[in-house]
């Protein structure tokens, strides 16, 4: 029988990327409601091939462009605008699984919703744990929702580890060490005093991955890579000391398990983010993707070497942020969406994206991140610092 999907941020590259392999399985699937922000067009041509029950668009001029078109074209869907229609998407009726792929913060509180209702919530947006680690973690587990990775690493991780519950809840039996790998991006080799002048489509312009613009600058700071080891801390139950960073330039091996016996398992295949959509989708089975698999016979050489903390000092902030715990991963994530927005509009340069973070995670006090009010306090604190910041080295 065909579940019923919703998928917070449809609009964007991880959205784009569930239609398609749902497409490509629609006896399995149905699209039951769709959000984005603003790309009113976009929602539109998805209406056209997908024709969901119901779409939701935060900003209310676009709704209405978007009503006015879809009358024209005698679609009935329904159109909802706003944030509170975006926080209760995953209430609608016939919603079983819920794909969380709105980028930041902005996708928290949809996001908990989704699990409150104890649906299966597969989790692009990996913003909305390290906000909220221990009670995001708390939540699934009070609320029995099925909680699945699509981060491509954790996916590759919750793949290589021994097994998980009907939950999605992995066990760590015999597991010795989490290799989280990265690329690396597409300034690891830039000589280090050319750092500070390169653009944002530079930025932007990842060697092996086809992303939306606020994570593939994460990836060229490789602030992607420090989200990533909070991610996973929350996700699989590990502490900090038991993942280690590997810069991996193919994206080929997308992560890895040792265990005590001395085996790694690696997840591997080409880097296209269908896979691990297609597995959380299907979870335990397996569906089409429309993924080439790999050819051995074709591939360049697969390289590993250790971060470099001095190019990358995002990395260091991020394990910070991490051992001090409380909303210090909440203020690090606040700072880091402010800083990314910064440089994209062109108002700081690359090379201030680390030093605003640091600054706001020197100046906001860490509180215990005991309940969501608190998070969104210290989240709102954080952005307003990280501003303040961002017009000083602005001037
Ligand atoms: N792209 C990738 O391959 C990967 C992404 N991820 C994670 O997945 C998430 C999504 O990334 P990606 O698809 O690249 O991002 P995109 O920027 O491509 O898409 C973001 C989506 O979120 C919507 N959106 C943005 N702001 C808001 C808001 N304030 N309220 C409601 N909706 C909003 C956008 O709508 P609109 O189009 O209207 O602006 C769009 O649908 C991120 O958390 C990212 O870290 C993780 C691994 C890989
Ligand atoms: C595809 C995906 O999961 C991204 O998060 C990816 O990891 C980005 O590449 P980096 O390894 O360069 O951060
Ligand atoms: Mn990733």
């Amino acid at each position: 029988m065909s579940q019923g999907v919703c998928i917070l941020g449809s609009t964007g590259s991880i959205g784009c990327n569930t239609l398609d392999v749902i497409s490509r399985n629609l006896d399995q699937y149905s699209v039951r409601v769709l959000t984005a922000h603003s790309n009113w067009q976009k929602l539109l041509e998805q209406c056209k091939n997908y024709q969901p029950e119901k779409v939701i668009i935060a900003d209310q001029q676009s709704a209405e462009l978007l009503t006015a078109e879809l009358r024209k074209l005698n679609l009935s869907i329904q159109v909802e605008s706003g944030r509170d229609a975006i926080i209760n998407a995953a209430r609608t009726p016939g919603v079983e699984i819920v794909v969380a792929a709105i980028v930041g913060a902005a996708g928290l509180l949809p996001t908990l919703t989704a699990v409150e209702c104890g649906l299966k919530v597969l989790l692009a947006n990996k913003e909305a744990l390290v906000m909220s680690g221990e009670l995001f973690m708390n939540a699934v587990k009070a609320h029995r929702a099925i909680l699945l990775p699509v981060d491509s690493e954790h996916n590759a991780i919750f793949q290589s580890l021994p097994g998980a519950d009907d939950n999605g809840l992995a066990s760590l039996e015999g597991v010795h060490k989490i290799l989280l790998t990265g690329s690396g991006g597409p300034f690891r080799q830039l000589p280090l005093n050319e750092l500070s002048q390169v653009t944002p489509d530079q930025a932007c312009a990842h060697p092996n991955w086809d992303m939306g613009r606020k994570i593939s600058v994460d990836s060229a700071t490789m602030m992607n890579k420090g989200l990533e080891l909070i991610e996973a801390c929350f996700l699989f139950g590990v502490p900090l000391e038991q993942i280690e960073i590997v810069v991996h330039p193919q994206s080929i091996v997308h992560s890895m398990v040792s265990y005590a016996d001395g085996s790694v398992i690696a997840q591997m295949g080409n880097p296209d983010m269908r896979t691990p959509i297609a597995h959380t989708l299907a979870w335990p089975s397996r569906i089409e993707a429309g993924v080439e698999p790999l050819n051995f016979f074709e591939m360049s050489n697969l390289t590993f070497e250790s971060p470099d903390f001095e190019r990358f000092p995002g990395l260091k902030l991020a394990a910070q942020a991490m051992q001090v715990g409380g909303t210090a991963p909440c203020t690090l994530n606040a700072a880091n969406e402010v800083a990314v927005e910064a440089f994209l509009a062109g108002k700081i340069r690359f090379t201030d994206i680390a030093p605003v973070i640091r600054k706001t995670m020197e100046h906001v006090e860490v509180r215990e991140a005991q309940n969501l009010q608190t998070i969104i306090e210290v989240d709102q604190l954080s952005r307003e610092f990280a501003l303040s910041v961002v017009e000083q080295r602005g001037q």
